[in-house]
């Protein structure tokens, strides 16, 4: 007798393939098998999704292909992760066989079963996850009634809110131990924003449970690595997958805890391909696996927040810091009366002195990378501009270069204006190498305790390019080798810093006024996240200040700061983004365009739009004008997005749904000549 298999395969995102493709096979095959089968010319790997008992219709017996290979060796895919996959593609519009390919490990995709066989030798029983008894700590009377709550009878994802150093991962770990030892084939997930920026965390859950237990899944390993790594987790020998928003797919058969660390960080939320968000596709997965969801922060997003105040997420809330130690005073420091064009107010810079001069280190946040994001000559007016995009290349003072950081262009600095000769050409605003520049000479006459001069060292995009050179210099900073530390917003992060005691943000003003509705929720998680670095060694945090320099020391956002009242900022954002029907009270897609023209990108978008009038649920969705994005223009291709929007976001899905193949059609009407590509990002960051 013959089967046939309906078998997922990796399709572009709008091929018009249906989900599966239907091949025959001698032999049943389990749904969630992976197997080898033609496609065109090519034989590309599948998954089986379904079992069909008759050909489909239309498909003559004959013309039907049959599976190549069958790649016994692993167990199927169960219909859990299979549900999830499926579940993803759906809810972020994309293609199923696009979801269910890109989330296996890449070289599965090349292996014949012997090759497969033989990586597979390795035994597929559980790790025995070796708790250290020894390292567990004795728990604070907050990460005992947190953890109590997270055993309890109540499934509801819980929001771990704990200030910054309240002591989290010991929450992670000891959760994840009792996970552990409850069941022998139990795994737990834990995810992280960016993996390079927490080698702290890694390291304490290899002492904790040992290598063989822990396995980590993220882009930055070899191919080779991850799919061992994948296969470890899929076979149930690695009990704990310590990975970055792609792990969310990780095969994980015995998944009991899944926990999102720094949950509101940005980084979860894909940005090409299906725009998935992670932290939402773990809770998603947590009911689905019934498995314990935590997601934690000191300063959550706000949708996860308000879930917590309508009492759809449990709120577990550490509101102390370890050791008893106090979160840093604020100390705002007033522009407007300060010497004009200084890049660090004098008292700040003699509060810098103070610390280092007592051995202690200094952290200064600025967020952008580069000597100044533009050069510009004052006798014509030239700019910077990058020819290849709506933007200026930023000028990158250590390499002389002028670098688009949109496009990568990148080229000499001119010696003089390259429009009318002048010579002096400036820079004009500054960035992360121009602090380090200054700083170096402001604190020229201070001397460490050693007396030794201070040490200025900088952490942004490109000092830690390298691989490794991250961890180094981290492990400088720990060593207490540099006394301060100029970056971006990596230096925030989730570092637990001893020695730091000042943190300062030189020029944070921007983000306050910037168009993006969510620009202030992520600059008040920026300034308490950096803040919270400072102070974290009870002993020294009495004296721990967050100082930040603004031409706005009357913002509202600051007296919530002063004050480390997440609660209150976010209730004051929360009703405004009710008042102006902001998610999360709405639901919200973008249909995005990229063409050669602005015109053809939004003549696409407008077809689009007035394609949908006999749509269901037309009634229930907004659609907004279409517009160039803020970068309108990068790599030469111009960039247009359309808003939709909707209060429910059953109605939404179900628009999207319908909508799919009319924006299919669209892309061939010959006013959108020159459309390029087209997209849907449903619950879109920033708009
Ligand atoms: N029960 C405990 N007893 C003693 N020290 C602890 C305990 N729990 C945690 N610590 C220590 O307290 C410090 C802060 O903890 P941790 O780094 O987990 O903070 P966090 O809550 O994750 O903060 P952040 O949000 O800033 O990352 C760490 O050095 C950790 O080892
Ligand atoms: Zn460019």
């Amino acid at each position: 007798m013959c089967h046939w298999p309906a078998v997922v395969v990796a399709t572009p995102a709008h091929s018009g393939v249906g989900d599966a493709l239907s091949y025959r096979s001698e032999r049943a095959l389990a749904p969630g098998t992976l197997v080898r089968v033609p496609l065109g010319a090519r034989e590309v790997l599948g998954i089986v999704w379904r079992n069909d008992d008759a050909p489909p219709e239309g498909l003559a017996e004959g013309q039907a292909r049959d599976v190549a290979q069958v790649l016994d060796a692993l167990p199927p895919l169960d219909a859990a992760w299979r549900d999830l996959v499926g579940f993803a593609a759906r809810y972020y519009q994309r293609a199923l066989g696009e979801v269910a390919l890109a989330a296996l490990p890449p070289p599965l995709r090349e292996l014949d079963p012997s090759q497969l066989a033989r990586r597979l030798k390795r035994p597929a029983r559980a790790a025995p996850a070796a708790v250290d008894p020894d390292s567990a700590r004795a728990l604070t009377p907050e990460q005992a009634a947190a953890l109590e709550a997270l055993s309890a009878a109540d499934t509801a994802p819980a929001l771990l809110f704990g200030a910054t150093g309240s002591g989290k991962t010991e929450v992670y770990l000891q959760g994840t131990a009792r996970t552990l030892a409850a069941d022998p084939s139990a795994q737990a997930l834990i995810l992280v924003p960016e993996i390079n920026l927490t080698p702290q965390l890694e390291a304490r859950f290899r002492a904790r449970f040992g290598d063989e237990a822990v396995v980590c899944l993220h882009s930055g390993m070899t191919p080779a690595q991850r799919l061992a790594a994948w296969i470890a987790a899929h076979t149930g020998r690695a009990r704990i997958v310590l990975g970055t928003r792609l792990a969310v797919f990780a095969s994980l058969p015995g998944l009991r805890l899944v926990v999102v660390d720094e949950e509101h960080d940005p980084s979860y939320k894909s940005q090409d391909g299906a725009r998935y968000s992670a932290r939402d596709l773990a809770i998603y997965r947590g009911k689905l696996q019934n498995a314990r969801v935590l997601l934690g922060s000191a300063t959550p997003s706000l949708e996860s927040w308000h879930a917590s105040e309508q009492g759809r997420y449990r709120r577990l809330a550490m509101a102390a810091r370890i050791g008893g130690g106090s979160l840093p005073r604020l100390r705002l420091v007033d522009m407007n009366h300060q010497p004009k064009g200084a890049l660090i107010a004098p008292p700040l810079l003699a509060a810098m002195g103070e610390r280092i001069a007592r051995g202690e280190q200094c952290l200064v946040l600025i967020n952008r990378r580069g000597y100044a994001p533009v050069l510009a000559c004052h006798a014509c007016g030239w700019k910077s501009g990058c020819p290849h995009c709506s933007a200026y290349r930023v000028f990158h003072k250590l390499d002389r270069t002028l670098r688009c950081h949109h496009c990568g262009f990148t080229q000499r600095v001119p010696r003089a204006c390259p429009d009318c000769g002048n010579l002096d050409i400036e820079p004009v605003g500054r960035g992360t190498e121009q602090v380090e520049e200054q700083l170096a000479g402001l604190l020229a006459d201070v001397k460490r305790p050693d007396g030794g001069p201070v040490r200025v060292a900088r952490m942004d995009a490109d000092t830690t390019k390298a691989k490794g050179s991250l961890e180094a210099q981290l492990a400088a900073l720990h060593a207490g080798e540099v006394d301060v530390l100029v970056g971006t917003q990596m230096i925030a992060k989730g570092h637990d810093f001893r020695r730091i005691t000042l943190v300062a943000a030189v020029q944070p003003d921007a983000a306050l006024f910037a168009a993006d509705h969510r620009a202030p929720e992520r600059l008040f998680a920026l300034l308490m996240q950096a803040g919270g670095r400072a102070g974290r060694d009870a002993a020294h945090s009495g004296a721990a200040e967050l100082w930040v320099q603004t031409w706005n020391p009357e913002h509202p956002l600051f007296a919530h700061l002063r004050t480390h009242d997440f609660a209150a900022f976010a209730s004051g954002e929360l009703a405004e983004r009710e008042a102006a029907g902001m998610p999360p009270f709405a639901h919200q897609a973008l249909l995005r365009a990229d063409a050669r023209t602005q015109e053809a990108a939004q003549a696409f978008l407008n077809a689009a739009a007035a394609a949908t009038q006999d749509l269901p649920h037309r009634e229930a969705v907004t659609l907004f004008p279409a517009v160039p994005l803020t970068i309108q223009r990068v790599a030469n291709v111009e960039r247009a997005q359309l808003l939709v929007e909707s209060p429910s976001r059953a109605a939404l899905q179900r628009f999207l749904a319908a909508w799919q193949p009319v924006l299919l059609q669209c892309r061939g009407l010959p006013e959108a000549r020159g459309l390029i590509r087209f997209a849907v990002d449903v619950d879109p960051l920033s708009l």
